[in-house]
């Protein structure tokens, strides 16, 4: 429908082809600019060629399973687009089948959600220049635009477009957590209602924190059940569903050796959630925190979410920079962030501030930019007496505290790894540098 909206051709086919003749029906007159086809050969043969077929599938086996009934019907040029979320070793791979084919795969990563996808989402390509240049004029029309540009870019080859996503989602995850984390301490501690949560959180999207999430989530906590008149939030089972992209994010930063502790959090809090029989029991017989906590006034809960954030938003983009390096991708991290400032499901005033941070960072640490300890040390305060707070009244707070704790190691001169080279060596003579003298030592340990 969006490609329509722009006038461009559009065919469009779905497995189950009931659905086809009422999407068509529903378009209006947009269906001017839409065929249907029932079948894979009827979709392929009634474009024009070199084709363009974008595939919004669930991503793995379905995916592969696709590829294999469409590639026989292709001919050299066309360019087939996977823009579901998928695993970007399965982008790799599918990218290196395709080479010296003749045909073109393309991993795009897509976010903005329904509403976004029809009006307008953010893209992330991932794929050949020639492909790219294929692509580019049928994107720029559907993408979200920021400030008269367009949402969209060439981020790298091959798997580059869905990696990019898939960090999204990771930091999306952590977002996503570190709202529902204060939503708790306010809900549990304070004992505000739903709704008030979501004042609060409507007023805070006047503020730093203006973003689609903390909007979202007010509407969310606002919304009642007109079946009960109660708060819908209320009534929903509190056990988080996930589709993968914030694992794969987590698994793709261990390998490269980076740190996704906020989104390892967000993304152990939504599997612990669905121990729900376990966390009744355990709720009966385990001591709670202590009733007598101060609560953070919620100006001071909106600073430390805001610092949540911006050191969420640090870490996932550490992930891409370590990430480019690996792949040698030359990811753009600031047009990155500034393809995300609209459409995407992360858009935030902050992102725009990010990007230039990252490019001021050069090939340097983000968090070594003056403006990022310049937007920081006002508010860390707020986001150490939070989770304090937190822990002190025993709420689980664990993506905000694995900021937190980011934080302190990235900015610690002498941590505390010294310790575990020592244990290392005397229980495995690992060996260690000192810091007096060069070379391996071992130690006598104990004597
Ligand atoms: N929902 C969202 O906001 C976003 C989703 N995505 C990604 O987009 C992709 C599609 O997601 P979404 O639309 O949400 O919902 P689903 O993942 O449920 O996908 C629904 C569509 O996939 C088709 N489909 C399902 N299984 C198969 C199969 N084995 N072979 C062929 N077609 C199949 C369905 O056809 P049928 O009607 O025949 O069942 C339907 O058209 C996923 O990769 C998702 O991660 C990305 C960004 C945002
Ligand atoms: O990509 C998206 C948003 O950017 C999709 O909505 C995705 O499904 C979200 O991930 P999950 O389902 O794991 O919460």
């Amino acid at each position: 429908l969006n490609f329509a909206s722009r006038g461009i051709p559009t065919a469009v086919c779905n497995r189950e082809i009931d659905w086809i003749a009422p999407f068509l029906q529903e378009a209006g007159p947009l269906a001017d600019h839409l065929s249907g086809a029932e079948t894979l050969q009827a979709f392929v043969a009634s474009l024009e060629t070199p084709r363009l077929i974008l595939m919004m599938i669930p991503s793995g086996a379905p995916i592969d399973a696709m590829i294999a009934q469409m590639q026989p019907l292709l001919d050299a040029g066309d360019t087939l687009i996977d823009a579901g979320n998928a695993d970007f070793n399965d982008t790799r791979r599918r990218s290196s089948d395709f080479a010296g084919t003749g045909l073109h795969f393309v991993g795009m990563g897509v976010s903005g959600g329904e509403e976004g996808a029809r009006t307008g989402p953010s893209m992330m390509v991932g794929g050949s220049e020639h492909s790219w240049a294929q692509l580019r004029p049928v994107l720029e029309p559907i993408a979200a635009e920021f400030q008269g540009l367009p949402c969209v870019a060439h981020v790298g080859p091959d798997g580059a477009g869905h990696f990019v996503k898939t960090v999204h989602n990771g930091i999306e995850y952590a977002d996503m957590q570190m709202i529902a984390e204060v939503y708790g301490l306010l809900r549990d501690h304070a004992g505000m209602p739903a709704a008030d949560i979501g004042a609060v959180l409507a007023g805070w999207n006047d503020g730093p924190l203006s973003s689609y999430l903390i909007e979202t989530t007010a509407k969310v906590l606002q919304t009642i059940d007109p079946e009960t008149g109660k708060p819908l939030v209320d009534l929903i089972q509190d056990q988080a569903g996930q589709k993968g992209t914030g694992r794969w994010t987590l698994i793709e930063a261990l390998k490269l050796g980076q740190s996704a502790s906020t989104i390892e959090a967000a993304v152990g809090a939504r599997a612990w959630s669905s121990a729900k029989e376990a966390r009744v029991a355990a709720a009966d017989v385990l001591p709670a925190g202590a009733l007598d906590v101060v609560l953070p006034a919620p100006d001071v809960l909106a600073q430390a979410l805001f610092a949540g954030r911006i050191l969420a938003h640090i870490q996932g983009f550490e992930i891409l920079r370590a990430a480019s390096a690996e792949f040698t991708w030359a990811l753009g991290l600031a047009e990155i962030a500034e393809i995300w400032r609209a459409g995407c499901i992360i858009r935030s005033s902050f992102l725009d501030d990010l990007a230039e941070m990252l490019r001021a960072s050069g090939s340097e640490p983000v968090l070594l930019v003056p403006a990022v300890g310049e937007l920081l040390t006002p508010i860390l305060p707020a986001l150490r007496q939070t989770v304090s707070a937190a822990m002190q009244a025993g709420l689980p707070m664990p993506a905000m505290a694995a900021a937190l704790s980011w934080y302190d190691s990235a900015r610690q001169a002498r941590g505390t790894a010294n310790l575990i080279q020592g244990q290392r060596d005397a229980f495995g003579a690992h060996g260690f540098r000192r810091v007096d003298h060069d070379g391996v030592h071992h130690g006598n340990w104990g004597a």
